[in-house]
C-alpha cells in the first residue's frame, strides 16, 4: 500500500539544494538565480510553461550543463559538474524523450545503470574473474529486484524496442533506479501516456518514494502534479515565481495568468511580454487582412 501525503518536517534532511542557479546561452537567460530545496520523503513538482527553463534546470542539477552561476548541492556536498559524479553521488533520473538501448534486453538496460555501483574494473571483466562474475550475480539480482518492482520481470529477455511504450518508460525509471539513489529527476514521465498509464505512474512515484527516494518531477499533467507532489515550484521564463503545496499554486493568480499568457503585475519581463503579444495580434491581423484581399 502506498502512502498519498507525506509529512515532511522542516527538519528532515536536505537531499538537494540548488542555490542561486542561472543558466545562459549567449544573450538568452534560459534559468535565473533558481534557489530549489528537495528534502527527504518528498515528493517536489516543477511546473512552467514551455520553455520556461525546467529541462535545462535539471540539466544544470544533473552535470549535464556547466551552470553559468550557482551551485548544486547533494546531501551537503556540492556537486562537480560531470553527469557521472553526479549519478555516483546519488541523483538519478530520465529523459524527456525516451534514451534506452533499443536492441538490448528488458534485463541487460537495467544492468547498465547499475555499473556506477560496481566495482569490479576492467580487467576483472575481460578475464572473467570470480570477482567478476560474484558481482554479475549480484548485479543481476539487483536489477531483477526492480524489475518486479516495476512489474517487467517477465519480459526480462525482451528486446526494449518490443515494449509497449507506457513499459518503455518504465524500464527507463527501474534503469535510473539501478544506480541507488536518493533522489530521482523525472523528466515528463507521463508525456504521451493513456489515463490508465498515467495512473500507474502516479502509483510508480509514490512506491518509490515509499522507498526512500526524494523525487522532483518535470510534468505537464496539472492533475497528475496537484495529486502527486509536496510541494510544487513554478518557472516562468527562467525565474521561479512561485512555490508551496498544490493548493497554495493552484490558486495562485500568478501561475494561472502565466500559462494563460497574460500578462500580469511583477511578471519577469512583462514588458517584453507584452510586445511580443502586440506583435502577434497585428500579425493576425494582418493576415486576416490579406486574406479578405484575396
Ligand atoms: N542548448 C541550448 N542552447 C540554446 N538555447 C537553449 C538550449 N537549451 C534550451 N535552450 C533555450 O532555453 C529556454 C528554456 O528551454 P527548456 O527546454 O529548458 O524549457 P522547458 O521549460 O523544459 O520547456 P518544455 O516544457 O517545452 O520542455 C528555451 O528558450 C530554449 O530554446
Amino acid at each position: 500500500m502506498t502512502t498519498q501525503t507525506a509529512q515532511t518536517p522542516q527538519t528532515a534532511q536536505t537531499v538537494l539544494e540548488a542555490r542561486d542557479v542561472t543558466m545562459r546561452f549567449g544573450g538568452l537567460t534560459a534559468v535565473r538565480s533558481v534557489d530549489l530545496t528537495v528534502r527527504e520523503g518528498e515528493i517536489v513538482g516543477l511546473i512552467g510553461p514551455n520553455g520556461a527553463g525546467k529541462t535545462t534546470f535539471f540539466n544544470c542539477l544533473t552535470g549535464l550543463y556547466v551552470p553559468t552561476e550557482g551551485t548544486v548541492a547533494y546531501k551537503g556536498t556540492v556537486l562537480p559538474p560531470k553527469p557521472h559524479l553526479v549519478t555516483q553521488a546519488g541523483i538519478a533520473r530520465t529523459f524527456q524523450n525516451i534514451r534506452l538501448f533499443a536492441n538490448m534486453t528488458v534485463l541487460e538496460n537495467v544492468l547498465v545503470g547499475r555499473h556506477t555501483r560496481t566495482k569490479e574494473g576492467l580487467w576483472s571483466a575481460l578475464l572473467r574473474g570470480p570477482g567478476f562474475k560474484k558481482a554479475e550475480r549480484a548485479s543481476e539480482e539487483r536489477a531483477m529486484e526492480l524489475l518486479e518492482f516495476i512489474g517487467l520481470e517477465h519480459k526480462r529477455d525482451h528486446l526494449a524496442r518490443n515494449l509497449p511504450y507506457g513499459e518503455q518508460r518504465k524500464l527507463e525509471i527501474a534503469r535510473a533506479l539501478a544506480s541507488d539513489p536518493g533522489l530521482l529527476l523525472l523528466d515528463e514521465p507521463t508525456a504521451g501516456m493513456n489515463p490508465q498509464e498515467t495512473r500507474a505512474t502516479e502509483e510508480l512515484v509514490f512506491a518509490i518514494r515509499d522507498k526512500g527516494i526524494a523525487v522532483l518531477v518535470i510534468e505537464h499533467d496539472m492533475r497528475f502534479i496537484f495529486n502527486l507532489c509536496d510541494r510544487v515550484a513554478v518557472l516562468v521564463q527562467g525565474e521561479k515565481l512561485v512555490e508551496g503545496t498544490s493548493d497554495v499554486v493552484q490558486g495562485d493568480e500568478r501561475v494561472v495568468a502565466a500559462y494563460l499568457g497574460t500578462p500580469f503585475e511583477g511578471a519577469p519581463e512583462d514588458t517584453a511580454l507584452a510586445e511580443v503579444q502586440a506583435a502577434e495580434a497585428q500579425a493576425a491581423t494582418d493576415s486576416t487582412t490579406e486574406g479578405d484581399n484575396q
